[in-house]
């Protein structure tokens, strides 16, 4: 006799068996919320976990362009509208050559879940292209935006799809973005977050959703007495998130040891101080160079061609790079090497058999839709900024932040730990997130 859960597995399986990362999304989210579902009358028999795995909307779009030798370009472009049960859908674009549709509703799906965690009106949904933004041109990179709008501007707007960047959009982009959207659309409207700070855009936006991370490391921490002062802390991503990871930690006393692209990583024995961290920034946001240009100044570092940093030892391991990123194996070497806290900066990083091995070691561990919740958050600041026609100073939005972080450790605290006193992070963050979706759901009826 099949479980409850697997029941609902195959049901899915049946549905989107060609789609490996948004089965896993979902696999972790039912493993956790179907128990509770069945404990709780108001939830059982009314099929809101299978309403919540099937998108409002996808909307699928041809996207033409010039490239600089003249050459007319074809990409892909999507928006996956998930759930507005509880706001308009919100979540990032992302620009890379492995965005499918199987990557595109993972990531809408969590963005669910991490959305009603921040405790603000919004749904969620994803989107993007499988354009790959590397190697080109800023005048390729603006006549893509330009097209890529040219037809997303008519399924969006503030007050029913915000969208805002993810991996390969960052504020360039949203830039060209926004100024199309405002050429067609002929209104200055918050319709994206991520805005340059002249034109809508909110303080600390860049800086939140590695902030937030580290936010909710501290937290986590602080159940056990610790502190990141004096902690070695390895970092994967060299992008938005691993940039601002490591910034916070550093303030606040950290050694960070490595960063990544891609092609690899570097290891900085010495530790990456502010002013290393700034020269990565300009690598890598205005030079668009890859990691290993880090030994060129810093010749006492090493770098490692096309692995991960896991088998460096660490206190705090921060995965800010992509999904699938860190395995049953690296995560079996973090804690051979002592690591005791693992905070998700990036999406789904963590394979399933990693978060096992976390969970079966007893250490801290949290899910991205939790850790990395910084960023959707203060993108819900910067639309009540705009809604209010206001600015909040850096000060007052990082305050916000910081409550926000607090409150969904309360939350995952609230629905996670079990018998022995153990925080599940995961069950914590995925039964949270359910309940207000849930309950926005059963009241609207069978819409
Ligand atoms: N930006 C945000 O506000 C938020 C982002 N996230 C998540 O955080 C993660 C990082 O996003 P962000 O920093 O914004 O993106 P960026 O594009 O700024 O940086 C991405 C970084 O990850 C690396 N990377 C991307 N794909 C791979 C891969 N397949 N293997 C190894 N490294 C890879 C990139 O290296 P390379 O340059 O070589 O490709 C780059 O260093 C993503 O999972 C994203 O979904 C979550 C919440 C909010
Ligand atoms: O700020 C946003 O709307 C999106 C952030 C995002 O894409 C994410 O949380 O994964």
């Amino acid at each position: 006799m099949k479980s409850k859960v697997e029941a609902f597995l195959d049901l899915v399986k049946e549905r989107n068996g060609h789609e490996p990362e948004f089965l896993q999304a979902v696999e972790e989210v039912a493993e956790t919320v179907i128990p509770y579902i069945v404990e709780h009358d108001i939830y059982y028999g009314k099929n809101i976990l299978l309403r919540m795995v099937e998108p409002e909307r996808v909307i699928m779009f041809r996207v033409c362009w010039v490239d600089d030798d003249g050459e007319i370009q074809v990409n892909r472009g999507y928006r996956v509208q998930m759930n507005s049960a509880i706001g308009p859908y919100k979540g990032g674009l992302r620009f890379h050559p492995t965005v499918n549709l199987s990557i595109l509703k993972f990531l809408a799906f969590e963005q669910v879940f991490k959305n009603s965690l921040t405790t603000l009106p919004m749904g969620g949904g994803k989107g993007g292209s499988d354009f790959d933004p590397k190697g080109k041109s800023d005048n390729e990179i603006m006549r893509f935006c330009h097209a890529f709008m040219g037809e997303l501007f008519r399924h969006i707007g503030h007050n029913t799809d915000v969208p805002a960047g993810d991996i390969g959009v960052g504020a360039r982009e949203i830039g060209f973005l926004f100024g199309m959207y405002k050429k067609i659309s002929n209104g200055f409207t918050g319709v994206l977050t991520g805005k340059g700070m002249s034109w809508g855009g909110s303080l600390i936006r860049p800086e939140a959703t590695g902030y937030g991370t580290v936010y909710f490391a501290q937290k986590m921490l602080e159940t056990k007495g610790e502190e990141i002062a004096g902690k070695t802390i390895v970092i994967s991503g060299s992008g938005n998130v691993a940039q601002y990871a490591a910034e916070k930690m550093i303030q606040l006393g950290g050694k960070v040891l490595t960063l990544s692209d891609s092609s690899g990583y570097i290891h900085d024995a010495d530790g990456i101080d502010a002013e290393k961290l700034a020269h990565v920034m300009a690598l890598k946001n205005v030079k668009r160079a890859r990691i290993s240009a880090y030994l060129e100044t810093y010749p006492n570092a090493t770098f490692t061609k096309g692995e991960t940093p896991w088998s460096v030892p660490c206190d705090i391991a921060l995965p800010c790079a992509t999904q699938n990123e860190l395995h049953e194996k690296d995560a079996d070497l973090l804690l051979k090497n002592g690591c005791i806290c693992v905070a998700e900066g990036a999406n789904m990083p963590s394979t399933k058999e990693a978060i096992a091995a976390f969970h079966k070691a007893k250490i801290l561990f949290s899910p991205g839709k939790a850790s990395n919740a910084g960023g959707v958050a203060t993108s819900g600041l910067e639309m009540t900024q705009n809604s209010l026609r206001f600015k909040w100073t850096r000060e007052e939005v990082d305050n916000k932040l910081k409550d926000i972080m607090g409150d969904i450790h309360k939350s995952c605290i609230e629905y996670g730990t079990d018998e022995d006193g153990f925080v599940d992070y995961v069950r914590g963050a995925n039964i949270a997130g359910f309940v207000k979706v849930a309950d926005a759901m059963l009241a609207q009826g069978i819409v």
